[in-house]
């Protein structure tokens, strides 16, 4: 709903403005002065302030740089006597959204309202569209076996309001997984909002996820929407399930059953319609074993489990990865990044502890390290280059020197911009040797 704060000192005014306001659908409060405006700023969320400019105590320009600071998403207007028309052009310059000359036609107020809100909805609908397609190319990568099974698993389970709990390994894509569940549910023009449950101290966690009431605790000074309330009828992530405390976890089951929670220190029940994911990379049957997790919630989140493959079991997917990330990375050369074959077999057989996030990782450091747009084994970290070095030549000598060599001539190479003559003259070599090395280690 439309919420609107109307600051006017003028009693006429202000009640023949709050009452055409009224006829709308739109929750409207009115104060009587600036002081009194910043405090119901304090306490609620505006999609938009009417204030007059003269008003006793704190005057509308001032209550203009107090709304910028406390919720700069609200839009002003500034209602003004004719005379007055050089501080309204202060306001906008201020950052106010409109200004309106009194005595003014009620309708034209109107009409500028509407205006406002108007772009207030395409601003959200742009951020949601930008936020989706954001996460169309950051979707998941992978054509292994293992991956198709999550897929399957993802379609045949989006459609529908079941809880889904997804499990694997840290970087191994749970958090992208559930943006896809979202993104393929009928949910997914709504949020998509998410909390994790393991970066937020035990004390806030609760006001995190339920929101709270003004007053709940020592600087709670405004009432907060939490989580739950904030992805009505979308779908609300809790990553990192596994470290919720145990009272939350009680809180978190009755909503799950009955869709219903109170706020940190209200008493009113709030309903609301929320899809719930949940992501961990613990064992939650051992954290119940172990007596941290109530085994209730764990068989009320596992309606559908999705267990996300660590990299090593699909290890077929890591060149598919590697270009997928690379895109992400501004090459400053004329061509985009790719990975050399040779890079390639480094990686492939890395261990990756560290799953596709260590992978996203390593791609962000070549771009960086690399000397052109391809990137070769030189341009990982030393200990992946070593691996592949010592499986293909052992500790032989003239070989190990070799692929220095071939390092070294692809560096000061792709230093001169593949200029030959530039580069023989850097390395200290006659141009005929140059060609002569290029062709013995198939360099282009
Ligand atoms: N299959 C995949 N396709 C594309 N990117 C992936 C894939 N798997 C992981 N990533 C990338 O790896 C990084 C980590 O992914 P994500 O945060 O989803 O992992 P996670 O399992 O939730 O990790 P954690 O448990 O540590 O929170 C991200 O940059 C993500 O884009």
């Amino acid at each position: 709903m439309v919420r609107i704060l109307l600051a006017e000192d003028d009693e006429i005014m202000r009640i023949s403005v709050y009452d055409r306001l009224k006829q709308f659908d739109w929750d409207v409060d009115q104060v009587e002065n600036g002081l009194d405006g910043v405090k119901m700023l304090e306490k609620n969320d505006y999609h938009l302030v009417i204030s007059d400019i003269r008003m006793p105590g704190m005057d509308g320009i001032q209550l203009l740089e107090k709304i910028k600071t406390l919720s700069p998403e609200t839009d002003i207007i500034i209602m003004t006597a004719y005379g007055s028309v050089n501080d309204a052009l202060d306001c906008l310059r201020q950052g106010a959204s409109d200004y309106i000359l009194k005595p003014f036609d009620m309708d034209d107020l109107i009409i500028r309202c509407n205006r406002l809100l108007d772009f207030q909805r395409v601003k959200n609908q742009v951020a949601t569209l930008e936020e989706n397609c954001r996460i169309v190319d950051r979707g998941l990568v992978g054509k292994a076996p293992a991956m198709q099974q999550v897929y399957s698993i993802i379609s045949q389970a989006a459609p529908t309001n079941t809880t889904i709990l997804i499990t694997g390994e840290s970087g191994t894509g749970k958090e992208l997984a559930a943006r896809a569940i979202h993104k393929a549910s009928l949910r997914r023009d709504k949020p998509f909002v998410s909390i994790n449950c393991a970066a937020i101290p035990e004390g806030l966690m609760e006001s995190e996820m339920f929101g709270h009431e003004r007053g709940a605790f020592t600087g709670a000074d405004r009432k907060r929407k939490g989580k739950f309330e904030l992805a009505d009828n979308g779908t609300l992530l809790l990553d990192e399930l596994g470290d919720l405390p145990g009272p939350l976890q009680a809180k978190l089951l009755r909503v799950l059953q009955e869709g219903a929670f109170e706020r940190v220190g209200g008493s009113s029940t709030i309903n609301v319609n929320v899809r719930v994911l949940a992501c961990t990379s613990k064992d939650l049957q051992k954290e119940v074993d172990e007596g941290r997790f109530r085994q209730d919630l764990l068989f009320r989140l596992k309606v559908i489990p999705i267990v996300m493959p660590p990299l090593r079991e699909h290890r077929e997917d890591i060149p598919e990865l590697c270009n997928h990330f690379l895109k992400e990375f501004n090459s400053p050369y004329n061509t985009p990044f790719s990975i050399s074959q040779e890079a390639l077999s480094c990686l492939e057989t890395y261990s990756f502890p560290g799953n596709a996030r260590e992978l996203h990782n390593l791609m962000e450091r070549a771009s960086v390290l690399c000397s052109g747009p391809v990137i070769y084994p030189e341009d990982l970290p030393t200990e992946l280059c070593a691996i592949e070095s010592c499986k293909e030549t052992g500790f032989n000598l003239a070989e190990n020197m070799a692929i220095a060599e071939k390092v070294c001539l692809r560096k000061a190479l792709n230093h001169c911009g593949g200029n030959k003559t530039k580069t023989s003259e850097l390395l200290g070599i006659s141009r005929k040797n140059l060609w002569e090395k290029l062709k013995n280690y198939d360099i282009d």
